[in-house]
């Protein structure tokens, strides 16, 4: 249960059509996307890498963010751009009809107003692509860290776009983490961003692994302690994640990494 647990597998959220519409789509951005103009390396593991413009960005932008081990010592790209992108974001909901659509559905307002949400917005959305061989891990964080508002209100979708399994890198979560509240913050200052505090160490024993089947949804409840392990595997695991934050009875941080010029606009108002 998502109270109990922190987190809920939604079995056959999206059909095989919508998720393959979703995969299809992002072929053809990936198409479009010239490597060579913009390039910037993301990986929760060394935040300084994350602390440029192309980052702050991509806030209200479809932006490529590239695995940390697409490139050879001389800086080239070891395999092509298909296989060598960690994710894309983070307004694709914004951007993309495609991707909109699907962000921006009933079905997924649905969920929203069952969880009590008054005036949720979507505050961005990541395609994950978890490459075979070389996608990075996610080391483990609460989603609250990085999209503060008081009192905290985020919630993570997470649809898989392929069946993630522990072979290629399915998500993990510590079970009833999120009653221990937030334990740290992700701060955007006038020296870029970091964190308020060192990361708690976590014991791997208290993980489970959430393995779901290609158009499966995972509700992430905010405070929910959740990472993922790099692919080794030659499968790749992709998946389309949103984050949202209610508008309505809480104040979005002026020092969170996203800093909107447009507010985004509510999918519903209760
Ligand atoms: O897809 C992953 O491996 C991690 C995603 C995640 O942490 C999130 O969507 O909140
Ligand atoms: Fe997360």
């Amino acid at each position: 249960m998502f109270s109990t647990g922190g987190y809920l597998v939604i079995e056959s959220f999206s059909n095989t059509d919508e998720v393959e519409a979703l995969r299809k789509r992002m072929d053809q951005l990936l198409d479009g996307f010239d490597c060579s103009s913009s390039a910037s390396i993301f990986s929760t593991k060394n935040q300084q890498k994350t602390s440029d413009d192309y980052f702050y960005e991509s806030a209200e932008k479809i932006s490529f963010f590239f695995e940390e081990k697409a490139f050879d010592d001389d800086g080239k790209l070891k395999q092509p751009k298909q296989l060598s992108i960690n994710k894309v974001g983070h307004a694709l909901h914004d951007h993309d009809p495609v991707f909109k659509k699907v962000s921006c559905s009933d079905k997924m307002s649905g969920i929203l107003h069952s969880l009590g949400y008054k005036r949720p917005v979507i505050i961005q959305s990541m395609y994950i692509f978890k490459q075979p061989g070389i996608g990075g891990e996610v080391v483990p964080h609460q989603d609250n860290s990085f999209l503060y508002t008081d009192p905290p209100t985020c919630t993570g979708l997470w649809l898989a776009l392929e069946d993630a399994t522990i072979v290629n890198g399915c998500l993990w979560a510590i079970p009833g983490s999120h009653k221990d509240g937030l334990v740290r913050r992700f701060i955007r200052d006038d020296n870029g961003v970091h964190f308020d505090k060192p990361s708690p160490t976590y014991d791997q024993k208290d993980f489970v692994p959430v393995e779901v089947k290609a158009g499966s949804l995972v509700i992430i409840h905010g405070d929910l302690i959740h990472q993922s392990f790099e692919n080794q595997s030659s499968k790749s695991r992709h998946a389309y994640s949103l984050h949202v934050v209610d508008t309505h009875g809480c104040k979005w941080a002026a020092d969170n990494w996203i800093r909107r010029k447009v507010d985004p606009e509510p999918l519903y108002a209760s």
